[in-house]
C-alpha cells in the first residue's frame, strides 16, 4: 500500500521525479513528517475543528465509529477500519483517508506516462515513505517493470531492513539515500524505537559492496545535533569507500497537523539547530574532507 504519489517533485533525486511513498515503517521518530505513513493499513484523518457537528458521517458509518458529542464528531479509532465511506458524506472536508491500494500495473502506467520528462531531465521515480523495503514485494514488482521500461530509480530509506531479502531490489536501483538519526544505540532507541545497529551494518554492507550512497542525517536541536552524534558520524563516514556524500536535514514542522489528524501526540517544542550551527557542522565535516550540504525544505543545496 501506498499513501500518496507526488509527480514533478524535484527534490527527492535528480531531475524531474515522480516519488511513491510507501505507507508502514517499523520506526516511530519523533519528529516525523509523515505519521500518517507509520501504520501499514488504511487509515481515516479526522480533523476535529473542521467538523460542523452535522452528523452525516454518524449515518454513512458501517462500524459505528462516529458519535456526535457535544455539537461535534467524536471517532472510535478502535472500531474505525478506514473504509472512507464516511469521507464523501462530510461536507465540512473533516475527513480523508490515507491509503492508496493501487495496483501494480496501474502504478507503471504512471510512471511509463511520465518516462518522456524523466529522460529530458535526467529524472526518474523515488521510492520512500514510510519505509519503502518494508514491502519488498511491492517494491520488487515496482522496480522490475521500472528496470524492464528503462526508469531510473531512486530511494529514501531509514536503512532498517533485511539487506539479504532485498539484495535483488537495490541491484536495480540507482540511486541511495541512508538515513542515520543518531551514532548513539540507546540515544537511538529513544528518539526511533528501534536500534541503530542494523542501519550501521547495513551502510557498511552496501559500502562494501560497492554501492555508492548518500547519507541523511535530520537535525533537530537537542536530539540530533549533539556534538558526539556528529563525530560519530564523522568516524563512520571516513571508513566508507563510496560515500557519495552527506546531506544534513534541518528539521521542519511540515507534519505537525496530521498527528493531531491521527489522534497521536506532537512535540510542538522541537527545533531546528540555529543556522550557525548548521554551518558549524558542514565545516567540520568538511575539515575531514567529507562532502557535506544542507537540504532544506524546498531542496535548496548549501
Ligand atoms: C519521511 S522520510 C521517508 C524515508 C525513510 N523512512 C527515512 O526516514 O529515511 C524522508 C526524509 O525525510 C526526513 N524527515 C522526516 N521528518 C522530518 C522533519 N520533521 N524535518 C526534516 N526532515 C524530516 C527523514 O529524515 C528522511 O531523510
Ligand atoms: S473510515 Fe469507515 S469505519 Fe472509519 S469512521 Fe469513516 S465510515 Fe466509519
Ligand atoms: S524512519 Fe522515516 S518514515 Fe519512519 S518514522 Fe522515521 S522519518 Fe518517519
Amino acid at each position: 500500500m501506498l499513501f500518496n504519489v507526488q509527480r514533478w517533485s524535484l527534490h527527492d533525486g535528480p531531475g524531474i521525479r515522480t516519488t511513491l511513498f510507501f505507507k508502514g515503517c517499523p520506526l516511530r521518530c519523533r519528529w516525523c513528517s509523515n505519521p500518517e505513513s507509520w501504520s501499514f493499513d488504511s487509515q481515516l484523518l479526522f480533523f476535529r475543528q473542521r467538523c460542523s457537528g452535522c452528523g452525516a458521517c454518524v449515518e454513512a458509518c458501517p462500524q459505528g465509529a462516529s458519535q456526535i458529542v457535544d455539537g461535534r464528531a467524536v471517532l472510535d479509532r478502535s472500531r474505525c477500519t478506514g473504509c472512507g465511506q464516511c469521507v464523501a458524506a462530510c461536507s465540512s472536508t473533516a475527513r480523508e483517508v490515507v491509503g492508496l491500494d493501487l495496483p501494480v500495473a496501474d502504478i507503471l502506467r504512471l510512471l511509463r506516462r511520465d518516462a518522456v520528462f524523466y529522460r529530458s531531465s535526467g529524472g526518474g521515480v523515488t521510492f520512500s515513505g514510510g519505509e519503502p523495503f518494508a514491502q519488498p514485494g511491492l517494491l520488487g514488482q515496482i522496480t522490475e517493470g521500472c528496470a524492464v521500461a528503462g526508469i531510473p530509480m531512486a530511494v529514501e530509506t531509514s536503512g532498517f531492513f533485511d539487506l539479504d531479502d532485498v539484495h535483488a531490489i537495490l541491484d536495480e536501483i540507482d540511486t541511495i539515500h541512508v538515513d542515520l538519526k543518531h551514532t548513539d544505540d540507546a540515544v537511538h532507541r529513544r528518539l526511533t524505537g528501534v536500534s541503530n545497529r542494523l542501519i550501521i551494518d547495513n551502510i557498511n554492507r552496501l559500502d562494501t559492496m560497492g554501492r555508492r550512497l548518500t547519507l541523511r542525517i535530520p537535525l533537530v536541536h537537542g536530539l540530533t545535533d549533539d556534538a558526539s552524534n556528529i563525530d560519530g558520524i564523522i568516524r563512520l563516514c571516513r571508513r566508507l569507500q563510496h560515500l557519495a556524500g552527506i546531506e544534513l536535514l534541518a528539521y521542519h514542522p511540515l507534519g505537525a497537523g496530521k498527528y493531531a489528524g491521527l489522534d497521536l501526540p506532537y512535540d510542538s517544542s522541537q527545533a531546528a539547530p540555529a543556522p550557525e550551527a548548521m554551518q558549524r557542522m558542514i565545516h567540520r565535516m568538511r575539515d575531514h574532507h567529507l562532502n557535506a550540504s544542507w537540504v532544506g525544505d524546498l531542496g535548496e543545496r548549501q
